[in-house]
């Protein structure tokens, strides 16, 4: 029996796994008791553009990488096998409705029958290739943290979310090691197909119909990735439609196939069911010798290394016949040309003539677009806790963050250790050198904040375009989980030790008022690396992106070069600079109303020594600086501002992530 006869499927039937009948005694015979959803796909064309840069130019073309693809997978285990580039993992991104619709030139995507679009993604479960897990939690918190965000509030109250946790956790057989952490490049956590169990039970936690899975058994032992097949093989028989790409798997996984498509450079070779694949081979002139694994068998007839050895006369005809005929396939293999002739192709082909379209998948171009099981302050809650968890679980960077304030406060203390109260040393030399001091450790101590958005990209990515929470609430949650340890709390302590030690004003709101600055200071530059963070993937990029313009505003802060000296048209970054603005506000804070001494000697018929009282808005004046109530504030309110733009743009970049794979 073929894989295109059909059956419609009565909810709560029992279904067979239709066309997929083996020798009895193999585990394929096995029934389905659940009704399973079938996804057909019918010409499938998809195009990526590549670039091609040189040191002079820039050449664009377009590559197919999937060539009139169609299939139909059942509830079962569907099998896509092929060499490497072949276009398995393009096909079930496609299918699944990860690949950026723009490629897709043509071809419809059905389920159940029905034409679907692009948000196929959103209804089903895509397992992909490398886990993509927090590594500081347990097996146990991840699942609860899937659980927590993707059961509706309104279905599951939290008792309910456990029991599926624990139900999960019991399916996968992850009991063992439900307590131990998944692990992280400094922690050595669960093993491999532990891994690879838990990212299968984050989907299974919405208890999904369809789920597809890329390359399931890569870097896994040939025992474990066993198990791990078996495990999809329990699932897809509760009335599951598995789909999976897979590479090069040992017979006893083979045996686990209900139906198989053979792919070569984006083309299909076979598809049907599994255990006739050698037999279809057969008939076409390749032969699979005793005790050699068929997919090993499939891979070297695809490559080459196993000859036709008597080609069919039905099969030399039907190539000849469809080298006339046939745009679709490649020139010179021709593989997909038999299967364009085979049975199981014209099978196909009526089974698919009798789905109506009713929506193009071509038409549909927007972009993916999650929807949420939860609240924003649920979310919010949820991405904090595990924030916390996080942090608390790895402080490197907390801990790290406060050694350094509190080595620089030192620092600073000693080297303007009780600064003097007498002219000329009490501004130049001291004070001002001290606070330039601060402000250059406030912004270049804080660039650790560059790696915020890059560490979790591609956590970031997999997550929110999977509905477990909105970018805000994310980012939201992000910003202040690194804010408060990583920030904040170094900065109250390098206030109070920095101060104290280098003697400033004796006044406790002047104190706040320096701590304030100094905090302000630091969100703005802080906020600055958020926004590069968001915007690109990688650190060496990063660091350029965010030194260039610190070291600008450093540059035309006015501290460094007289602002008045400065060419005209360079004089604006001042209005930017965040090193203006903190400098400019600890100034003020610190002169306005005290009071300094110049030391005179006058020499004459006596030696006598004079003591001028000079304010220190004398030298605020000189310098232009306006010291009024609102000339201290306009600087806070400017940091302020600036914080705020970087944290919106940030916020916009990490909307703008490319989900799309
Ligand atoms: N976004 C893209 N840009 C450029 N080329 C792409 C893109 N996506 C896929 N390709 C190309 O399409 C071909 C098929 O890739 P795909 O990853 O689907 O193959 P695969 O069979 O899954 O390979 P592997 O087994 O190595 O993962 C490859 O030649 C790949 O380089």
């Amino acid at each position: 029996m073929s894989c295109a006869n059909d059956q419609k499927v009565a909810p709560g039937s029992t279904v067979d796994l239709q066309g997929y009948t083996l020798p009895a005694g193999n585990s394929r015979c096995q029934k389905l008791t659940v009704p399973g959803p079938t996804l057909a796909f019918q010409n499938i064309s998809y195009f990526v553009h590549i670039t091609t840069r040189s040191f002079f130019s820039k050449e664009a073309e377009e590559k197919e990488i999937l060539r009139n693809v169609s299939g139909i997978m059942k509830p079962g285990m569907n099998a896509i096998l092929g060499p490497t580039g072949s276009g398995k993992t393009s096909l079930l991104d496609v299918l699944a409705g990860w690949k950026d619709p723009k490629g897709l030139r043509n071809g419809q995507i059905f389920m159940d029958g029905k034409a679907v679009n692009s948000k196929l993604h959103l209804c089903s479960a895509y397992i992909v290739q490398e886990d993509i897990l927090m590594g500081t939690l347990t097996v146990r918190e991840n699942l609860q943290f899937s659980a927590s965000l993707r059961l509706p509030q309104s279905r599951n109250n939290e008792a309910e979310k456990q029991l599926k946790v624990n139900a999960v956790i019991q399916e996968l057989g992850l009991q063992e090691c439900a307590d131990t952490k998944i692990g992280t490049e400094f922690l050595r956590g669960v093993s491999g197909g532990e891994k690879k169990r838990c990212s299968i039970g984050m989907e299974l936690i919405t208890a999904p119909s369809l789920i597809f899975l890329d390359e399931p058994t890569t870097g896994l032992d040939a025992n474990t990735a066993n198990a791990i097949m078996q495990l999809l093989h329990q699932l897809s028989r509760k009335g599951k439609t598995v789909i999976f790409s897979i590479h090069q798997p040992r017979y006893s996984i083979f045996r686990l196939f209900d139906h198989l498509m053979l792919m070569n450079k984006g083309e299909i070779i076979y598809a049907g069911p599994a255990e006739e694949s050698t037999g279809y081979f057969n008939s076409i002139g390749y032969q699979c010798e005793a005790f050699n694994n068929p997919l090993d068998f499939f891979l070297d007839v695809i490559s080459g290394e196993i000859m036709q050895s008597r080609p069919s006369p039905e099969s030399a005809a039907s190539v000849e016949e469809t080298d006339s005929h046939s745009h679709s396939c490649s020139d010179k293999n021709p593989l997909p040309m038999y299967y364009h002739k085979s049975r199981y192709y014209e099978q196909l082909q009526q089974e698919l003539e009798n789905l109506q379209p009713f929506e193009s998948h071509l038409r549909d171009t927007g972009a993916t677009k999650a929807t949420y099981a939860t609240s924003f302050f649920h979310q919010l809650y949820t991405v904090s806790n595990r924030n916390v968890k996080n942090i608390l679980r790895n402080p490197q960077t907390s801990i790290g963050q406060l050694l350094l304030g509190t080595f620089f406060s030192v620092l600073v203390g000693l080297i303007f250790y009780q600064v003097p109260a007498t002219l000329p040393e009490a501004f130049q030399n001291s004070r001002l050198g001290a606070f330039f001091f601060l402000v250059i450790n406030q912004v270049f101590g804080n660039l650790s904040a560059v790696e915020l958005f890059i560490n979790e990209r591609r956590l970031f990515i997999h997550e929110s375009s999977r509905g477990y929470y909105r970018t805000s609430a994310y980012f939201l949650a992000k910003v202040f989980a690194d804010l408060i340890p990583n920030r904040i709390i170094p900065l109250l302590m390098f206030s109070a030790i920095s101060y104290f030690m280098m003697g400033l004003k004796q006044d406790a709101g002047a104190f706040f008022l320096y701590v304030l600055s100094l905090s302000l200071t630091n969100v703005a530059a802080v906020s600055m690396a958020f926004l590069v963070s968001a915007s690109v993937s990688t650190f060496a990029i990063a660091n350029v992106l965010i030194a260039l313009p610190f070291v600008f505003m450093m540059v035309f802060g006015g501290f460094l070069v007289n602002l008045n000296s400065m060419l005209n048209w360079l004089s604006w970054i001042k209005w930017i600079s965040i090193f203006h603005y903190g400098m400019n506000a600890l100034t003020i804070n610190e002169l306005k109303g005290a009071v300094f001494h110049l030391n005179f000697s006058t020499t004459g018929t006596h030696t006598s020594i004079l003591f001028i009282r000079v304010p220190g808005e004398v030298y605020l004046q000189q310098q232009g600086i306006d010291y009024s109530a609102w000339g201290f504030w306009e600087n806070e309110v400017a940091l302020l501002c600036l914080s705020l733009v970087f944290l919106f743009f940030a916020y916009i970049q990490l909307l703008r992530v490319n989900r799309w794979k």
